[in-house]
């Protein structure tokens, strides 16, 4: 789908999405560059635009290569112990610590055919490629829901906790570092859902493939009465402890002032968002930002107090496969 004509809008608060239909691309933390964007397409058949000329990506785009340098493993290691610590001191029961890296963009790499190799690959993902002027152009595949549902029947998930495939097939035996992580974030969002007097059915926790990866995942189904308040909504569940940390604003503050770098639309959400329709939202995870000369790709992991150092950096470097897999032929 694509939006061909008028101006694109943007917000700075969830709070204003409520009753707003459109596709969305929400940041982790929307700041004065990095909006909240609603595309209200007008064009969904998008060979009907193959004949217009597309706009060279704008200028954000160096901007952006400028200030998302790589976090080596020797930033990593000084961050996960600068995280852990307060951690251990018993201030957070969790925070999710996350980096990018950046890779050249080869000459004959395509967004489109990047796209298809994923939609292709993972099939148990919600696969997206999405330009904005304001964003840049993004691609990810995400195993993640936020906020889905039309009419009365809604549904959001906790979604944390990473082992790799075994033999293909889903692991199951999970240690208890991965329950725990799962735990926290089903348990915050039972307390999120019960502050708006909902009371949901649970189905889970239960082990999903996401890629070459599982996760625990924990579904929450529930009635709306009325679905004009779906912004409200979402500052309630964003950022989950799927990919912030507990307690939420602390943690929210802690990482954006001590994870040293600007995660932009990694961890915020996007998908479609129609009060009178239906709606999927999800969770960016295993994303790139592609830009005219390079392609930044991003990942995180929770911590918890036990955590490891080698099995955390192993576990992004995992994360970030799923994105580089698609970037070769
Ligand atoms: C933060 C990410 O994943 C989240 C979702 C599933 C499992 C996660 C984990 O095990 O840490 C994370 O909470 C990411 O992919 O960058």
């Amino acid at each position: 789908m694509a939006q061909t004509t008028g101006h694109i809008r943007t917000f700075y608060d969830l709070k204003e999405l409520n009753g707003e239909q459109g596709f969305v691309i929400a940041p982790f933390h929307s700041g004065s560059n990095k909006p909240i964007v609603l595309i209200q397409p007008d064009c969904l058949e998008l060979e009907k635009l193959a004949a217009t000329p597309c706009e060279p990506l704008n200028e954000l785009d160096d901007a952006f290569e400028e200030s998302n340098r790589d976090a080596s493993k020797k930033e990593y290691t000084r961050k996960f112990h600068a995280f852990v610590q307060p951690l251990q001191e018993k201030e957070f029961d969790k925070l999710v610590l996350s980096r990018s890296t950046t890779l050249r963009r080869e000459a004959t790499f395509s967004p489109a055919a990047a796209f298809f190799r994923a939609s292709k690959r993972y099939t148990h993902s919600y696969v997206y490629l999405c330009y904005t002027p304001q964003t840049g152009m993004w691609l990810g595949s995400t195993p993640e829901i936020i906020l889905s549902g039309e009419q009365g029947s809604w549904s959001t998930t906790a979604l944390a906790g990473t082992q790799s495939l075994q033999q293909g097939e889903l692991p199951i035996n999970w240690d208890s570092k991965n329950k725990k992580e799962q735990q926290l974030v089903a348990s915050y969002i039972r307390r999120q859902l019960q502050t708006l007097h909902i009371q949901p059915t649970e189905k889970g926790p239960y082990a999903v493939r996401a890629g070459e990866l599982a996760h625990l995942k924990t579904d929450f189904h529930f009635a709306l009465q009325e679905t004009n308040s779906l912004g409200d909504m979402l500052k309630l569940l964003h950022p989950t402890p799927a990919v912030c940390g507990l307690p939420k604003e602390k943690a929210y503050r802690f990482i954006l002032s001590q994870e040293g770098y600007d995660r932009s639309y990694y961890s915020g959400f996007i998908g479609n968002l129609n009060p009178s329709g239906r709606t999927d939202l999800y969770v960016n995870l295993r994303c790139m930002h592609i830009g005219k000369e390079r392609l930044t790709l991003y990942a995180g992991g929770g911590l918890l107090p036990t955590s490891k150092l080698a099995d955390e950096w192993n576990e992004t470097e995992k994360k970030l496969q799923t994105m580089l897999a698609i970037t070769n032929n």
